[in-house]
């Protein structure tokens, strides 16, 4: 189909704007914020490249001031979900046919579009729908969806040129068809990146996508449909729907044509799915591809020969950066005996120093948790743990939702190492700290190994190569992404390929080649030159 081998430009990381006092990028984010807070988006459902207005509507509202509405969304009834999938099948038809460099072409354009024009509008939004700050929004909804873009092209590129050996009277070819059938998307709240990049990947292969956005992520969804839009995705490759994910999910199951789910999200709803699919089997035309990055509870080990400004530094940014809401946010750390006064004195200054407030006001370091939901049920562990007498609070404890959904950053101390704020997922600002004694320090490799369900991210800060290397060997299946000397959180496109194992997920790394793999189902072409005409061997004679 091609008419050449064509070079993709080489994909390179996005910079990160600074966003500082007085610059450009800061006014036009600003007033960007402005306009969008004071006035009301209506943001339909998309399919077959058409605005869908249902009728059936809901509030959007900043998880910072919740009864502030900045715009509805309306939401999908059966016969919508049904018409995504019909007309993701027709699209298919054209789709996997269009050559790949034109396909490419479409969402290197997108990635312009964030970078330039469409850079303040996504942080904005995502700073509204999600509550992130100016440096969170950036680092997620600008560069990193950027990156995905662009790098995934090369990705691309370097999976179609993976061909095996042919010989001089055969040739053999590998062509990386897309699946047959739709693929299924399903994005979580809290990086805009991941809401673009899962339904955007599956589409660059060649697939068709129903496309399910978290309700807490809609507004910055939006952008992104208006990005994909415009950068000229055609209709019907990438469709959107809004609203009961049981129902969506039913449907979307129900179709002998489901050929993939892309999901992000915690893992109980990923494992429900993975249950529902494998009850529905014998109804698919193809074994449906599952790929699911999941919960984690990721940890911090830090040694005695760790520097304590360092550890109380990845444990401010790692545990408490956009509140604790990253699936690789450190939330159990553990602290050698001998540094744990150094490490407690640094971080408690750290903390004393956060403001909390709006992302608007740009001194804010924290601002709100996503909804009343995540609020309350943040609320009920810290109420317990001054319940306890195992776990002391030693920052933070308080909560306020009168205005936005706001949880004071909050550190616990637990003599029990499987405390259950050591264990279970909680998806906020608290972190739990355990205290080890300093030669304990195997043993308490041993307990991060086996403390939790999950293994996502994991650091080790030490100054003494031994004891990385021992955390490295010990801690080989905890963590699917390990740091050395850094926290756990912050990983970029290109570098370091993302996801874990256990109850943490596939593992099928997003941001790599890998990932994209799972999108593809190979097949072989042997073409022979010179077809043999007798059966005979040789020395058959
Ligand atoms: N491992 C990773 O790469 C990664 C990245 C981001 C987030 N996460 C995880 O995501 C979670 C936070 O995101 P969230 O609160 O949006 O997660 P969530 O599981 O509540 O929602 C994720 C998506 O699933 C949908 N959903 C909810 N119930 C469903 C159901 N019964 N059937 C079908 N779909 C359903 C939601 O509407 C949303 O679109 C955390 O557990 C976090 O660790 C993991
Ligand atoms: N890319 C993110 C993780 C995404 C999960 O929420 C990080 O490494 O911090």
């Amino acid at each position: 189909m091609g008419k050449g081998f064509f070079n993709v430009p080489v994909a390179v990381n996005e910079p990160v704007k600074g966003y500082a006092p007085g610059s450009p990028e800061r006014e036009a984010v600003l007033q960007t914020y402005k306009d969008m807070f004071n006035s009301k988006v209506n943001v339909p459902l998309y399919i077959n490249g058409k605005d869908i207005e249902t009728g059936n509507t809901r509030t959007m509202s900043p998880p910072h001031d919740h009864q502030h509405i900045v715009g509805s969304y309306h939401l999908a009834e059966q016969s919508h979900v049904e018409d995504a999938i019909s007309t993701a099948l027709e699209a298919r038809k054209t789709w996997s046919q269009t050559p790949w460099e034109q396909r490419a072409a479409i969402f290197l354009k997108a990635a312009e579009l964030i970078a330039g024009p469409y850079r303040a509008k996504i942080n904005a939004a995502t700073m509204i729908a999600q509550s992130k700050t100016i440096h969170q929004a950036e680092i997620d909804a600008a560069c990193e969806f950027i990156d995905f873009l662009r790098f995934n092209v090369q990705f691309m590129t370097d999976i179609y040129m993976e061909q095996p050996e042919s010989t001089s009277d055969a040739w053999n070819r590998v062509e990386y068809r897309p699946l047959e059938g739709f693929t299924y998307a399903v994005t979580p709240f809290n990086f805009t990146a991941i809401a673009g990049n899962l339904p955007a990947c599956m589409a660059l292969m060649g697939n068709v996508v129903v496309w399910k956005p978290s309700d807490s992520q809609v507004y910055s969804a939006k952008v992104i449909m208006d990005v994909f839009e415009e950068a000229g995705v055609p209709p019907g490759v990438i469709n959107v729907v809004f609203g009961d994910p049981v129902m969506i999910t039913n449907t979307v199951l129900a179709s002998p044509d489901f050929s993939g789910l892309h999901f992000t999200g915690s893992t109980f709803i990923f494992k429900e799915l993975w249950k529902q699919i494998g009850t529905n089997i014998h109804n698919y035309k193809t074994y449906p591809r599952i790929v699911g990055e999941t919960g984690g509870k990721d940890f911090i080990i830090a040694h005695k020969s760790a520097n304590p400004k360092q550890v109380a530094t990845a444990i401010s940014r790692g545990a408490f950066e956009f509140q604790g809401q990253k699936c690789s946010a450190a939330s159990r750390v553990y602290v050698a005996q001998s540094i744990w006064g150094e490490v407690k004195n640094h971080l408690l200054a750290d903390l004393t120093s956060f403001k909390m407030g709006s992302p608007e006001d740009m001194n804010n370091f924290i601002t709100a948790v996503i909804h009343e939901g995540s609020f309350d049920k943040l609320a009920k562990y810290i109420d317990q743990a001054k319940e306890d007498k195992d776990v002391a609070i030693i920052a933070g404890g308080n909560y306020d939702k009168s205005k936005g959904y706001f949880i004071e950053p909050t550190v616990l101390v637990t003599k029990d190492p499987k405390y259950t704020t050591m264990c279970t997922e909680l998806f906020g600002p608290v972190v739990t700290i355990y205290v080890y004694e300093d030669d304990a320090y195997t043993e308490t490799l041993k307990l991060v190994d086996e403390t939790s369900e999950y293994a996502l991210t994991g650091a080790v800060i030490s100054t003494d190569r031994y004891a990385i290397v021992e955390a490295t060997n010990l801690l080989q299946n905890s963590a699917g992404n390990f740091y050395i000397n850094d926290k756990p959180t912050g990983a970029v496109v290109g570098q370091q390929p993302f996801g874990g194992a256990r109850a943490s997920g596939t593992n099928d790394k997003a941001g790599s080649a890998q990932n994209l793999l799972r999108w593809v189902s190979p097949r072989l072409i042997k073409e022979t030159f010179v077809t043999p005409t007798d059966y005979r061997y040789p020395f058959l004679g």
